[in-house]
C-alpha cells in the first residue's frame, strides 16, 4: 500500500485515536501552548487524536523542549510498520522508543561532532569536493545529479568506514544509496496501511509488505556488517573512522556499531538532497550569484581553488549554506518526538503544560519559513543572513546533531563550484514532453516525506574560464589521495 495520501493518514489517525479528554486535567495547571480554535462547548474535542500533538514552529522553543529536556522528550511515537517490520531491532534510534541505545547514540554523535568541529574531517571533505568539481568538468554537468549523490555519499562513507568511492559506480556505494532510498520509502508514515489501521496487522500469512521489509532488513544488515568489519578489523582499521569510534563504545551487553546504520542513512540522504536544492536555487534565483563569486574571487583569486582556510573570510558562502538549509529544508517536519513524563515548560515568560505521551514535532518548514523572521520567505536570498557590515548574523540553529559535518560538506562544495562554474539552466528538451524543461520550486517538483528534495532536473556547469578549469584539474592531479593521511589515526584523548 505505497503512497497512501497524507490526508487519509491524518484523518484515519484521528478517527482511530478517538477522543482525547482535553479538559480532564485540573484547571489549576499551567495552560497548554496555543492551538487551533475550538468549537463552542466541544472545544477541540473533535480535532484532537488520542495523544495531544504539538507542532513547534520556533527553534528556540524546539531546543528548550526537545534538546535541553531530552531525558523527557526524546522518545518517539510508534510508527507500526517501521517499528515491527522495517527496524525490529530498533537500531534507527531517531525513530525508536527512548532506551539506552538512544542515549548512547546521541552521546556518540556528540563525541564525533566534537572532532568534526575541530577540523578532523576537513581534509577529507576538501579532497572529495575537489574530485566533484573534476567530475563536473569532465561532462559539463550532464550527470550532475549523480555527481552530487556520489560526493555526498562518499564523504560520509570515507569518514564513517574509510571507504572512498571515486566513480559512484562502486558496488558498496550503489548499495548504500539503494538501501537509503528504500529506507526512506519504508519509513514514511504513508508507507503502509498498518500505520493508519494497525488492526490490519493481525492478517496472518507473509503479506507482501512484510516480505518487502524483511528483504530490506536483511540487505541493509549484510551491507553494514561488511562496511563495519572493513572499518573495525579490515582494510580501514588503521583509520580514525566513525564506525571504529562506535565500536570502541561496544559493551558486552550492547553492540553499538549497529547504530551506524541509522547514522549513515541520516547523513547521506539529507546531504544529497541539500546539494540538489542548492543547484535548483542557482537556476531559479540566480541574482545573488555574481555577489558570491565577487566575494570568493576577492579572497581566493584565480590561481587556486577555495579551501577551508578561506572559510572565516567568506561569510557570503556561509550565508548560502544557511539559505540552502532554510529555503527547502531536507526534513520538512523533523522527526516526531514523544514525551515520557508530564512537564511544564516555561518559554518567553509563559508556562505550558505538556502531558506525558504527547507527540511533538519541531516542524522545520514552519521554523525556516516564519514570515516574521524571514521576509520574502519563499525566495532564495542568502543576504538575509548577513548584517550591514557583511558579517554573519548570530543565532541560526537547527535541530540536527550532525550539522557540523553537513555544513562543512555544503560549504566546501558550494565554494568550489561557484569558484569554478557558472551554473545555469539547460536548454535540453524535457524527454517526457519534448518541450523545454520547466523548472519549478513548488511542491510537485519535490519528493519525500521525512526527507524531501527536488526531483531530477537538468543543469549546465560551464567553467568560468579555461584557466580556472585547468587550476582545478592541476590541484586534483597533485592533491593527497591516501585516506590514511586524510583521516589520521585514532589518538586516545
Ligand atoms: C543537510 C543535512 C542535514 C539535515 C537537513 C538534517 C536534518 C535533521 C533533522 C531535521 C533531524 C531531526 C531532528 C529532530 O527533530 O529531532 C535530524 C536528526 C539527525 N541527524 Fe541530521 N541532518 C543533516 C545531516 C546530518 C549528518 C551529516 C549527520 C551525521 C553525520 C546527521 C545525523 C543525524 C542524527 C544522528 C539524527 C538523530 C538525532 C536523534 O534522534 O537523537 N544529520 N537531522
Amino acid at each position: 500500500m505505497d503512497g497512501l495520501p497524507f490526508q487519509v493518514t491524518g484523518a484515519a489517525i484521528i478517527l482511530l485515536g478517538g477522543v482525547y479528554l482535553i479538559r480532564s486535567r485540573s484547571v489549576s495547571r499551567p495552560r497548554r501552548p496555543p492551538g487551533p480554535p475550538g468549537l463552542p462547548l466541544l472545544g477541540n474535542i473533535l480535532q484532537v487524536p488520542v495523544k495531544p500533538v504539538f507542532l513547534i514552529g520556533e527553534i528556540g522553543l524546539a531546543k528548550e523542549v526537545l534538546v535541553k529536556r531530552s531525558t523527557k522528550f526524546s522518545s518517539r511515537p510508534t510508527i507500526p510498520y517501521l517499528h515491527y517490520y522495517v527496524d525490529p531491532a530498533q537500531v534507527y534510534w531517531a525513530f525508536s522508543k527512548q532506551n539506552q541505545t538512544h542515549f548512547i547514540g546521541r552521546r556518540l554523535t556528540a563525541g564525533l561532532m566534537a572532532g568534526v568541529r575541530a577540523g578532523e574531517t576537513e581534509p577529507l571533505q576538501q579532497f572529495e569536493a575537489l574530485l566533484n568539481v573534476n567530475h563536473l568538468l569532465d561532462d559539463e554537468g550532464k550527470n550532475w545529479f549523480h555527481h552530487m549523490d556520489r560526493v555526498s555519499a562518499s564523504m560520509v562513507l570515507a569518514a564513517a568506514f574509510g571507504l572512498h568511492c571515486p566513480t559512484g559506480q562502486e558496488p558498496d556505494l550503489k548499495e548504500v544509496i539503494a538501501c537509503t532510498a528504500e529506507f526512506v520509502r519504508l519509513s514514511a508514515p504513508s508507507a503502509n496501511i498498518i500505520n493508519v489501521l494497525p488492526f490490519l496487522d493481525i492478517i496472518p500469512s507473509p503479506m507482501p509488505w512484510r516480505k518487502r521489509a524483511q528483504t530490506h532488513r536483511k540487505r541493509e544488515d549484510a551491507l553494514y556488517d561488511r562496511l563495519i568489519t572493513r572499518a573495525v578489523s579490515g582494510e580501514a582499521s588503521g583509520m580514525n573512522t566513525w564506525a571504529a569510534a562506535f565500536a570502541r563504545a561496544d559493551k558486552p551487553e550492547g553492540d553499538q556499531r549497529r547504530l551506524m546504520n541509522m547514522f549513515t542513512t541520516a547523513a547521506i540522504e539529507t546531504a544529497c538532497v541539500s546539494m540538489h536544492t542548492f543547484i535548483l536555487a542557482c537556476i531559479l534565483y540566480p541574482k545573488w550569484i555574481p555577489h558570491a563569486q565577487r566575494e570568493i574571487d576577492a579572497i581566493v583569486g584565480e590561481d587556486r581553488i577555495p579551501s577551508f582556510k578561506d572559510r572565516s573570510r567568506l561569510p557570503y558562502v556561509e550565508a548560502i549554506v544557511r539559505e540552502t538549509l532554510r529555503w527547502r529544508p531536507a526534513g520538512r517536519f523533523g522527526v516526531p518526538h514523544q514525551s515520557t513524563a508530564d512537564d511544564v515548560v516555561e518559554y518567553k515568560g509563559i508556562e505550558y503544560f505538556i502531558p506525558k505521551g504527547s507527540i511533538l514535532f519541531a516542524v522545520s518548514w514552519a521554523i525556516e519559513h516564519d514570515q516574521e523572521i524571514f521576509e520574502h520567505h519563499d525566495l532564495f536570498q542568502p543576504d538575509r543572513f548577513l548584517d550591514d557590515t557583511n558579517n554573519l548574523k548570530a543565532g541560526y540553529e537547527t535541530m540536527c546533531p550532525g550539522m557540523p559535518f553537513a555544513e562543512r560538506s555544503l560549504w566546501i562544495n558550494i565554494a568550489m563550484m561557484l569558484w569554478t562554474f557558472n551554473i545555469g539552466k539547460s536548454d535540453e528538451p524535457d524527454p517526457n514532453t519534448g518541450l523545454p524543461f520547466r523548472y519549478d520550486d513548488g511542491d510537485s517538483a519535490f519528493h519525500g516525506e521525512f526527507a524531501s528534495g527536488p526531483l531530477k532536473f537538468p543543469a549546465v556547469f560551464k567553467p568560468r574560464s579555461a584557466h580556472r578549469a585547468e587550476v582545478a584539474r592541476q590541484e586534483w592531479a597533485v592533491c593527497e589521495k591516501d585516506l590514511n593521511v586524510l583521516l589520521p589515526q585514532y589518538k586516545e584523548r
